[in-house]
């Protein structure tokens, strides 16, 4: 029997323009995807009966063959089926689910970099981010995470310089969730008349301006589309993120489809005094405190 633990990094948005539908039920996009290092922890053991089954401290997870984690590796074991063992698979959850996180797509992507590395596959990175996109948009980002610009659907990934430096303060509803499927939906119904003029060239700008590294200035060139409609509909979640401004914040944006605002602030100290603040003036939000990480899997023993 063999074993492995991941750590699986959760994903922020620097920068979404929805550029419009195509055809295929998904919209083409132009995105900054970033990791951060808050992450889920991800215990993969292989065991001699040809059954996997998955657990997850979280009881809002699925655990039956919906859940992203147990679906890479179906889908690796249907490839690979001579180096394929049972498995028992435990996710331990950090990242706040249906969040705009990323947390079901970071956990699949865990589940492809483990299972390359406990059944030797010797599958290149690529080969891993080509399994990944049949699972999910966002999840060949995670395989490779850092800092990225997201084309096509969102799977087709640039890796940009690293962006160090700051604190990232992730802040959450606790009893809201959004759909993502939903949130590209109410876009399109909502903002069709701009689709004729985006184009990805759209996101050179920010790519210019996040190449200069000067985090104040890139906390205030932060954009996403999805702004437009999850924020009318929710309008608690942009009192908070005026909230997260008023605090000291450099900037604040929606992540994904959200409901999750991040926000950026110098260092440690004023995130920790914005929060202790934030605490008293909104009730029901649930607080992280992050940093800007190069990687998206890591494996840890
Ligand atoms: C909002 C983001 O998190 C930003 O990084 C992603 O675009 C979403 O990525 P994801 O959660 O991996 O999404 P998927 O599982 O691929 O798709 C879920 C659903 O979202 C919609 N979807 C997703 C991605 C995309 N580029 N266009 C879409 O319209 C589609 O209705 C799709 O059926
Ligand atoms: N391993 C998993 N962890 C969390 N949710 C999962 C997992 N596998 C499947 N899911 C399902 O995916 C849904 C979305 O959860 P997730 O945490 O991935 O959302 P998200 O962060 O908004 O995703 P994204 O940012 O990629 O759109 C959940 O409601 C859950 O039903």
């Amino acid at each position: 029997m063999s074993q492995c633990t991941l750590a699986a990094a959760a994903k922020i948005n620097l920068y979404l323009r929805i550029l419009g539908p195509r055809g295929d039920g998904y919209h083409a996009v132009a995105m900054v995807l970033q990791s951060v290092n808050l992450r889920d922890m991800i215990h993969i053991a292989t065991q001699p009966r040809k059954e996997m089954s998955i657990t997850c401290d979280h009881p809002q997870v699925p655990t039956d063959t919906t859940n992203l984690a147990l679906r890479a590796a179906h889908l690796l074991a249907e490839q690979f089926p001579k180096q394929a063992t049972g498995l028992t698979i435990h996710i331990e959850k950090y990242i706040p689910v249906a969040a705009g996180l990323a947390g079901g797509s970071s956990n699949g992507a865990a589940l492809l970099v483990g299972l390359n590395h406990l059944w030797n596959l010797g599958l290149t990175l690529a080969e891993l981010q080509s399994y990944a996109a049949r699972l999910g948009s966002d999840m060949p980002f995670c395989v490779q995470g850092g800092t990225a610009l997201g084309t096509g659907r969102g799977e087709l990934l640039e890796p940009l310089p690293p962006l160090t430096g700051g604190v990232v303060v992730l802040a959450k509803f606790a009893n809201l969730s959004i759909s993502t499927p939903w949130a590209y939906r109410t876009y399109g119904e909502q903002f069709s008349h701009t689709f004729a003029l985006a184009s990805v060239q759209e996101s050179d700008h920010f790519v210019q301006v996040l190449a200069r590294h000067i985090l104040p200035e890139i906390a205030t060139h932060l954009h996403n589309d999805f702004e437009k409609v999850v924020l009318p509909a929710h309008p608690e979640i942009e009192r908070l993120k005026q909230g997260l401004l008023d605090s000291g914040a450099w900037g604040s944006l929606l992540s994904g489809s959200g409901p999750t605002v991040f926000a950026l602030y110098p260092d440690l100290t004023l995130a920790k005094q914005a929060i202790a603040q934030l605490k008293i003036d909104y009730s029901g939000v649930d607080f992280w405190v992050a940093e800007f990480c190069p990687w998206g899997i890591e494996i840890v023993t």
